[in-house]
C-alpha cells in the first residue's frame, strides 16, 4: 500500500546511466509502479554549478517527442525548446538562404537545451516513492544472470547492489554491454570517424538578441569540415565544428586559428568575436566521434538502450531520439508481454536491433554524403528529383531525411525504402534518358544513320562521362553543388 493505492509486487529495475536515455526510462518505470534504482556515475547535475556559458543543445524530432508524449512530457520539453523550420546555409561569401525541412506545418525540429533536459526528466521521476537516485556510482561490475551488480563510489570504495532488471543506459562506452561483450554469439563493432568537435558559443548581439535569424539550424558546410549552430534560450547559439583531427592538429597557433576562421567561416568570425572564438578554440581539445553496433541487445536480465546499444555520428541528429525511441518501444512491449521480462527482452531485440543497426548506418551515410556525395551531379539532380516526386506523389515518394526525421517509419524501412527509390530512379533516369535521346535523333536523323550513331555515342557517351568525373573533383565543383544543392534539398 503506498499513498493509499495498491502497487504491483513491484519488481526491482535498475537502471545504469542517468543521461537522457535512463532518465526518461526511470520515468516509463516510474509510471508503473516499478521500484526504480537509478546509478549514475556523475554527480547530480541538478546541483552541479551551472557550468557558465556552455549550454550543449540537441534536435528533437518525431520519435523523440512520441516518446516524451508518452510520459506526459512533450508539452512541457516543446515549449521551452526553440523550433527550427529550416537550415540556413552560410556561404562562404556571407552570403546565407534557407532550405525548409518541409512543406508541411509540422515538418520542423527543435532546438533542447540538453541539461535542462536531462534535468527535467529526473524530476519527474524523482516525485515517484519507489524510485531512488544513487549518484556518484559507477558499475564496475555486473552478473547479467543474477543481476548482482557492483559500484564504485567516491573514496574508492564499492557497494553491491542487485536486481530483477538491469537496464544499461551507460552510453557509448557501456559498462554493461562491455560485460555482454564477454559472452558467446555477442557481436560487437565500433568504429571512431576521423572528425573530431569542438563546441564554441555565438552569443547575443549588443542589443541582447539572437546575432542571426533565430529559428534555423545554421549550417557553414565546407567540404571536408562544417560548422553548425542551434539557438538556445539564452538567446546564444551553440556552435559546433566538425573537422578531421589532422586539420585540427595544424591550428595550434593563435594567428593560424585567426586565418583558418577568417578564411572559411568569415561571416562566424564577427558573430562569435575573434578573441573570444580564438580563446575558447585554443582552450578547447577536440572530442571524438564513434559507431557502436552491437547484436543482441539482451543477455541474461539485462537489456542496453541508447547509445549503450548504438552509438552513431551526429550527423542526421537521431541519437537522442533513436535512444527515447527505445524506451517506448521497450514500454510497448512490457504492455503486450504483461510486464514478463522473459518474453519483452528477447522481443525487444528483434524489433529494434535491425533499426539501432540501420540508423547507425544512415547516420555513417549522411556522413559521408555530407563530405562527398552532394559534389556530384547525382546527389544534385537527386535532391531536385526527391523534392519533384515528393510534391508530384507525397503519400508514395518521400526523401529519405523527411521519413528519419518527421515520420514513425521504422529505421530499417528507411534504408529499404531509400534502396527501392534508387532503384526506381536509375531506372526513371535511364528510360528518360534513352527516350529523350531516341526521340531527338529520331527527328533529326534518317533511320538508317541511327545505328551507327548510336553506336559512336555510347563510346562518346562514356568517355565525356570520364572527363567530367575528372575534372569535376579539381575545378571545386564541391563548393558549387553544396552552396546550390542545399537549395533543392528539402
Ligand atoms: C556533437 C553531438 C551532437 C549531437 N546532436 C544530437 C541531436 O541533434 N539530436 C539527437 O537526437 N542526438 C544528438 N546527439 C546524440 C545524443 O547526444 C546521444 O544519442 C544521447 O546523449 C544518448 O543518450 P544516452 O543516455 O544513451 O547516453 P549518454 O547521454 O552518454 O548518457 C550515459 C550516462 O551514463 C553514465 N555512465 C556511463 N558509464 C557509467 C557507468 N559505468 N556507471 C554508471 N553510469 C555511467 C554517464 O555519466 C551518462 O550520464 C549528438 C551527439 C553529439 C556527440
Ligand atoms: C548539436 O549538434 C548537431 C550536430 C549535427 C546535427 C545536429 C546537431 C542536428 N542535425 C540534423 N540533421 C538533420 C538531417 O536530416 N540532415 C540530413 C542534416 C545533416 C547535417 Cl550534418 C546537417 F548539418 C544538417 C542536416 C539537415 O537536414 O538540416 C536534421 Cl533534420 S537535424 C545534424
Amino acid at each position: 500500500e503506498i499513498n493509499g493505492h495498491s502497487v504491483a509486487p513491484s519488481k526491482r529495475i535498475a537502471i545504469v546511466g542517468g543521461g537522457l536515455v535512463g532518465s526518461l526510462n526511470a520515468c516509463f518505470f516510474a509510471q508503473k509502479g516499478f521500484h526504480v534504482d537509478l546509478y549514475e556515475s556523475r554527480a547530480d547535475i541538478r546541483t552541479a554549478t551551472k557550468v557558465a556559458g556552455r549550454s550543449i543543445n540537441l534536435a528533437l524530432s518525431h520519435r523523440g517527442r512520441a516518446a516524451l508524449r508518452a510520459v506526459g512530457l512533450e508539452g512541457h520539453i516543446t515549449t521551452e525548446g526553440i523550433p527550427m523550420y529550416a537550415r540556413m546555409i552560410h556561404d562562404l561569401d556571407g552570403s546565407t538562404h534557407a532550405v525548409p525541412y518541409g512543406t508541411r506545418p509540422d515538418h520542423f525540429i527543435i532546438s533542447i537545451d540538453r541539461r535542462r533536459l536531462n534535468e527535467v526528466m529526473l524530476n519527474m521521476a524523482e516525485k515517484f516513492p519507489l524510485v531512488k537516485f544513487h549518484f556518484n556510482h559507477r558499475l564496475v561490475k555486473c552478473n547479467l544472470e543474477s543481476g548482482d551488480m557492483t559500484f564504485s563510489i567516491s573514496g574508492g570504495a564499492t557497494v553491491e547492489h542487485t536486481a530483477d532488471l538491469v537496464i544499461g543506459c551507460d552510453g557509448a562506452h557501456s559498462a554493461v554491454r562491455g560485460v555482454m561483450e564477454k559472452k558467446i554469439l555477442f557481436d560487437f563493432k565500433q568504429e571512431y570517424i576521423e572528425h573530431g568537435y569542438v563546441e564554441l558559443e555565438t552569443p547575443a548581439d549588443k542589443s541582447g538578441d539572437y546575432a542571426m535569424a533565430k529559428n534555423y539550424l545554421h549550417i557553414w558546410p565546407r567540404d571536408t569540415f562544417m560548422l553548425i549552430a542551434l539557438p538556445n534560450l539564452d538567446r546564444s547559439f551553440t556552435t559546433t565544428l566538425f573537422m578531421p583531427f589532422k586539420q585540427f592538429d595544424q591550428l595550434t597557433t593563435e594567428t593560424a586559428v585567426t586565418n583558418f576562421f577568417r578564411a572559411t567561416f568569415p561571416d562566424a568570425v564577427k558573430l562569435i568575436g575573434e578573441n573570444h572564438l580564438v580563446k575558447s578554440f585554443m582552450d578547447t581539445k577536440p572530442s571524438s566521434l564513434i559507431s557502436v553496433k552491437c547484436k543482441p541487445y539482451h543477455s541474461g536480465r539485462a537489456v542496453i538502450m541508447g547509445d549503450a546499444a548504438h552509438a552513431m555520428v551526429p550527423f542526421y541528429g537521431q541519437g537522442m531520439n533513436a535512444g527515447f525511441l527505445d524506451c517506448l518501444m521497450f514500454h510497448e512491449l512490457m504492455d503486450q508481454y504483461n510486464d514478463n521480462f522473459d518474453l519483452v527482452l528477447p522481443a525487444f531485440t528483434k524489433m529494434m536491433q535491425p533499426n539501432g543497426e540501420a540508423i547507425v548506418d544512415l547516420a555513417a551515410y549522411n556522413y559521408i554524403e555530407m563530405r562527398h556525395l552532394v559534389n556530384t551531379w547525382s546527389y544534385y539532380f537527386r535532391k531536385k528529383m526527391d523534392n519533384f516526386l515528393y510534391r508530384l506523389m507525397p503519400n508514395s515518394w518521400v526523401p529519405r531525411y523527411t521519413m528519419v526525421t518527421f515520420t514513425l517509419t521504422p529505421y530499417s524501412k528507411c534504408i529499404e525504402h531509400r534502396d527501392w527509390q534508387d532503384k526506381m530512379l536509375t531506372r526513371a533516369a535511364w528510360i528518360g534518358g534513352t527516350t529523350i535521346v531516341a526521340m531527338a535523333l529520331c527527328a533529326v536523323l534518317p533511320l538508317a544513320q541511327m545505328e551507327d550513331y548510336l553506336e559512336h555515342s555510347t563510346r562518346i557517351g562514356r568517355t565525356f562521362s570520364r572527363v567530367v568525373r575528372g575534372t569535376k573533383s579539381h575545378l571545386g565543383y564541391s563548393q558549387f553543388f553544396l552552396r546550390h544543392a542545399w537549395r533543392y534539398s528539402n
